[in-house]
């Protein structure tokens, strides 16, 4: 299993009669982790949900491996900040979910969703229904299950943006770790500079003029790093194209 090439040629994204994103370009490389800033209200969600083929294209188009994107497919994951888990159902049987869309066998099925929530350190949960679960906890289950599906790429639309600081330090190591045992290509959309710093390989900033500012990140996941000079000039690069200012 390889990661998708996704790429955005001078797409415009809106809803009803607004368009939202205008004219944007950029190339995400398989494998890579690529995150997505920019101020509220700017369309990182559209854009996210029009890569999910869940938004049709206005203008411009997007590919998925040089496949314009026209519907959603399973090859292309998303995850959401909400609690998107079905409560009727215990973890187990959440994680199960898209293999069994996929027709895995009900053996197959559990073998690997008990696999995933072992990796997310879920394993002796499996039993348990989701609101018997910390918020952290469940988010644990969406990322499991989201990879359980083994997709080609996972959109990620700011998955820990409701979780307390600790919480959210501990699943961004999570997911650093899971993802190098997956060749998924992985768009991030973040509000936080530091995650995205953290997480990806490299960082979008969208900007109104269609082209947005990528900085590349260097050392990527890799805890040892933050704070070194090399990050602290990656985000003070994020920082003035997210203020629409020079470097100082
Ligand atoms: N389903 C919808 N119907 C109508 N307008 C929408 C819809 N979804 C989003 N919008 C509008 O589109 C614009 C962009 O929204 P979007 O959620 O993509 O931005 P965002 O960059 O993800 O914002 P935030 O960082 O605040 O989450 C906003 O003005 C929003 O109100």
């Amino acid at each position: 299993m390889s990661g998708l090439a996704l790429r955005a040629d001078r797409v415009s994204l809106g809803h009803g009669s607004r368009s939202v994103v205008r004219d944007l370009s950029f190339e995400v490389r398989p494998g890579e982790v690529f995150a997505v800033l920019g101020a509220s209200g700017c369309g990182k969600s559209t854009l996210l949900r029009g890569l999910a083929g869940l938004l049709p294209v206005r203008d411009g188009a997007l590919y998925a491996d040089d496949r314009p994107i026209v519907a959603p497919a399973p090859e292309r994951a998303l995850m959401f900040q909400d609690d998107a888990l079905l409560p009727w159902r215990s973890v187990r049987r959440n994680v199960e979910l898209p293999l069994a869309i996929r027709g895995l066998s009900r053996t197959a099925r559990r073998r690997r969703a008990e696999q995933w929530l072992d990796r997310v350190g879920l394993g002796d949960q499996a039993d348990r229904l989701p609101a018997q679960l910390s918020g952290g906890m469940r988010q644990r289950v969406q990322l499991a299950r989201t990879l359980a599906g083994e997709p080609r790429a996972v959109l990620m639309d700011e998955p820990f943006g409701a979780l307390d600081a600790q919480t959210r330090g501990a699943m961004q190591r999570l997911l650093a770790d899971v993802l190098r045992s997956t060749a998924a290509t992985v768009v991030f959309v973040t509000h936080d500079v530091d995650e995205a710093l953290f997480v990806a390989d490299r960082v979008a900033v969208l900007t109104p003029a269609g082209i947005p500012t990528l900085v590349d990140v260097p050392e990527p996941r890799d805890p040892a790093t933050r704070g070194t000079p090399l990050v602290r000039e990656a985000r003070e690069e994020l920082l003035a194209a997210l203020f629409e200012r020079s470097p100082a």
